[in-house]
């Protein structure tokens, strides 16, 4: 199989699909590896790291398109690269199709079949979903103390406080992944923690972990606005897997702040929960002021951590695209659930259940969408 890597082009993002360490593994089981030129730049990788792996390097970005069997990229393709999409193309990607609804009807009319990351499933888990989680929980809490400084536009209070002088608080809602990992790094900084989710048996987990260096809380409205209200900085984590993000946060509870917090919504690649962000912020411009508070909705947030990001997340996406490459996508995802779990888009249809509802698409079992396939040919 060809594969190709494309440089990413989203605002600041630096990560790349595949280290040459990678591009070694598809060489060595006969594949071949188109990279496109400085594609890995920013996370530290030159093209001559490639070329030694055994990938060619492209300068022409449509080449690597139109000549590979499957893209892998890091985030979803932008408008721009539409134009690259066709019949039987495998992508390999984060996608949030729940959120991206003109890129789910270009991948449905052009027959392209579209894996996410996000939505590969092994058990109750998302091992591609997992390494950026960890990536951007752990930035949530760095972000959000830097941002309730002053001089960027916060209210002007350090987490940990100091002997004499209160620490700050900070509300997680969503205590899976990302929401663990900004509660270490938010208890790291001397802060209040409280963190909030839906489930009690997380929250049980959760308590296990940090035993009286948090609070939990059911997620409700009541909590959750007690909870917004007093909160310095509030770190956004939910997901219910491909869906649309619920809107947990109202106006009236963003209203209900002190002038000078701090809103970091992690979840707004899935749409966000807080019903005042209603754009995606970029690295360039992470944040604006609504209310009086600060407001960053970045979606691609590991991207300001291009090499630890990188590779983290190639650490776990080659050996399901190693199966892909070696097997082919069908009988790749006849044989391992999980990478079923990952395809959104096969052959026009919609086939993850969420994106499909959420989008008012009909919804095809991936199984299906792939039989009619054999039935009519
Ligand atoms: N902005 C960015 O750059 C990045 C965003 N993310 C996003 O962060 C979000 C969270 O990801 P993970 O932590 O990996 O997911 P996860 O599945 O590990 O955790 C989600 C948690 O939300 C909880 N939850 C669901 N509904 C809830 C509700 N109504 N109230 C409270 N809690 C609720 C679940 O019980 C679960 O514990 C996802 O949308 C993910 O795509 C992840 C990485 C980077
Ligand atoms: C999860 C995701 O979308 C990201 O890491 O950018």
């Amino acid at each position: 199989m060809i594969i190709g890597v494309p440089r990413e082009i989203k605002n600041n993002e630096n990560r790349v699909a595949l280290t040459p360490g990678g591009v070694t593994q598809f060489i060595g089981s006969g594949h071949r590896v188109l990279i496109e030129a400085d594609a890995g730049i920013g996370s530290g990788f030159t093209n001559e790291d490639y070329l030694a792996a055994g990938a060619v390097i492209l300068e022409d970005v449509a080449k690597v398109w139109n000549d590979a069997d499957m893209v892998m990229k890091v985030k979803e393709p932008l408008a721009s690269e539409y134009v690259y999409f066709r019949e039987g193309l495998i992508l390999f990607t984060y996608l949030h199709l729940a959120a991206e609804p003109a890129l789910a009807q270009a991948l449905k009319e052009k027959g392209v079949t579209a894996i996410a990351y996000e939505t590969v499933t092994s058990g109750r888990t998302l091992p591609l979903l997992t390494p950026m989680s960890e990536v951007a929980g752990r930035m949530a809490a760095q972000i959000g103390a830097q941002f309730l400084e002053k001089p960027k536009g916060g209210k002007g209070i350090l987490l940990a406080g100091v002997p004499g002088v209160s620490r700050g608080k900070v509300t997680i809602i969503g205590g899976g992944v990302v929401g663990t990992n900004a509660a270490k790094m938010a208890i790291g900084l001397g802060a209040d923690v409280t963190i909030i989710d839906l489930s009690a048996d997380r929250l049980r987990q959760l308590d296990d972990i940090f035993g009286n260096s948090i609070k939990t809380l059911m997620s409700n409205p009541m909590n959750i606005g007690a909870a917004v209200a007093e909160a310095d900085l509030l770190i956004c984590a939910v997901l219910i897997p491909g869906a649309k993000a619920p809107t947990l946060v109202s106006e009236e509870m963003v209203k209900a702040m002190n002038t000078g917090s701090v809103i970091v919504d992690v979840a707004i690649d899935q749409g966000g929960i807080v019903e005042t962000i209603d754009h995606i912020t970029t690295h360039d411009h992470p944040t604006y002021e609504k209310h009086g508070i600060v407001h960053y909705a970045v979606a691609n947030m590991p991207g300001a951590v291009p090499r630890t990001s990188t590779l983290a997340l190639t650490n776990v996406t080659v050996q399901y695209a190693m199966q892909i490459a070696n097997k082919g996508v069908h009988k790749a995802i006849i044989e391992n659930a999980a990478l079923k779990a990952g395809v959104n888009v096969a052959k026009g249809e919609i086939t993850y259940e969420a994106v499909a509802r959420d989008l008012g698409y009909t919804y095809t079992p991936v199984d299906v969408a792939f039989e009619r396939e054999f039935s009519l040919n």
